[in-house]
């Protein structure tokens, strides 16, 4: 059996069904998995052509993900190539944080916020005690099963195929989550960076607003200062010494009452261990996890409570039913919401931090690094040879997904 037709068999697995919608790494879908029967949604990532050869770290660093299994972290069910394409196959998740959030229709309690900022760092310290950063915490990130449980998704995947190009919308809203170390150019960072995005998570959950809402990196660190004070040396040593640190007219913070009015003492006093300037001194996950916010009343609402929206994917539609139609395509109505034209400026240095040193001392996007984040860098997978060295970093720009999409959509007029 040749290389060709082991793929097939294994895409031949799941059924495509509708679009989901289109992040960061490319397009994703919804699909049956015939095996179980279990819906499923499949992210499909472009590899480009095989001739750079093995791409090792990605392959091991997917290995890592699919043996991360708990009920706060989205199983990655299944990896495969096909056609050219990562397929990354995820358990199917009906609703999301920023969903929940937004939805005008839903009363948070005071137990309910709890209970889900509880189960986001539940998730956070799994990833931590293996080692692993998530980087890319935000509500659409934090997705939410039929039985109410949160579940981080898109984790780690800023490390295996590198931060997306800067010219992506998407990163607009990722901005609004990073910690100001990242702001600031630093070049090792570690897991204080999920810490200061689940903060911006706990008062978006209790203000019902997104925090810090900057429209480029420096406009964010000066949303950060304006609210919580410029940094003094005292409460940031080392940040002077950051690569691309540069010294803000000084500002008071304002008090944590007054900025989120309707947290209890003990929600305000997490909230500013979250938000520590000095990421040696944040809070780290586990005590936060540890703090009297969780074990003091009102308890966390038991999960299967929790208020949710309505599925935004259902599949009552008579024409998504039948699994032998064709799929519908459905543009999710949050996108709507992402797309800032005209915001997105790119300053060329801040985004050169995607390395950490937290797996056996491995850098990644290695320093100096010239390859431009706009431009395609392919990257192939060969599951049968183990041991090559790590490539650079992949990027997919916004033509390459364009491409995708069509090719998908092409794919499902004319199934095999
Ligand atoms: N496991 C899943 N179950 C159900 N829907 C999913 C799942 N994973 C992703 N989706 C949906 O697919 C769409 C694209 O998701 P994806 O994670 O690629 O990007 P995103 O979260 O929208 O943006 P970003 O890439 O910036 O994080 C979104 O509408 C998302 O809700």
């Amino acid at each position: 059996m040749s290389e060709n037709d082991v793929e097939k068999k294994v895409a031949d697995r799941y059924l495509k069904r509708e679009i989901l919608g289109e992040g960061t790494y490319g397009v994703v879908y919804k699909a049956i998995d015939t095996k179980t029967g279990q819906t499923v949604a499949i992210k499909k990532i472009r590899l480009g052509k095989q001739k750079e050869g093995v791409n090792f770290t990605a392959l091991r660093e997917i290995k890592l993900l699919k043996e991360l299994k708990d009920p706060n972290i989205i199983e990655l069910i299944d990896a495969f190539p096909h056609k050219g394409n990562l397929h990354l196959v995820f358990e199917f998740m009906e609703t999301d944080l920023e969903a929940v959030i937004r939805d005008p229709n839903i009363f948070l309690s005071p137990g309910d916020i709890k209970s889900y900022f509880q189960m986001t760092l539940k998730g956070l310290l799994v990833c931590h005690k293996k080692w692993v950063l998530h980087r890319d915490m935000k509500p659409n990130n934090l997705l939410i099963g039929s039985n109410g449980q949160l579940k981080l998704a898109d984790f780690g995947l800023a490390r295996i195929f590198g931060s997306p190009g800067r010219k992506f919308t998407h990163q607009v809203f990722a901005r609004w989550y990073r910690a100001p170390e990242l702001l600031f150019g630093a070049k090792q960072y570690g897991a204080g960076v999920d810490v200061w995005a689940a903060g911006c998570i706990f008062a978006e959950l209790l203000n019902r607003r997104p925090f810090l809402q900057g429209d480029s990196d420096i406009d964010q660190l000066g949303k950060i200062f304006q609210k919580l004070g410029t940094p003094t040396p005292s409460q940031w040593p080392d940040l002077e010494w950051l690569p691309d640190f540069v010294e803000y007219s000084s500002q008071t913070a304002q008090p944590w009452r007054k900025l989120c009015p309707t947290a209890s003492d003990d929600a305000l006093d997490l909230l500013s261990k979250l938000f520590t300037y000095d990421p040696k001194t944040r809070i780290t996950v586990q005590q936060a996890l540890e703090h009297r916010y969780f074990t003091s009343v009102p308890l966390p609402t038991d999960p299967a409570k929790l208020p949710r929206p309505a599925p935004k994917r259902e599949s009552h539609n008579p024409r998504t039913s039948d699994l032998h139609e064709g799929p519908i395509v459905l543009s999710p109505k949050k996108k709507a919401r992402r797309v800032m034209p005209d915001r997105e400026v790119f300053d060329g240095n801040a985004y050169h931090v995607d390395k950490i040193d937290q797996h056996g001392g491995e850098i990644r996007w290695a320093a100096g690094d010239n390859t431009s984040r706009n431009e395609q860098v392919p990257m192939s997978v060969d599951f049968s040879i183990f041991g090559a060295k790590p490539m650079s970093r992949p990027t997919i720009n916004s033509a390459d997904r364009s491409h995708l999409k069509r090719k998908l959509d092409l794919e499902f007029q004319h199934p095999e």
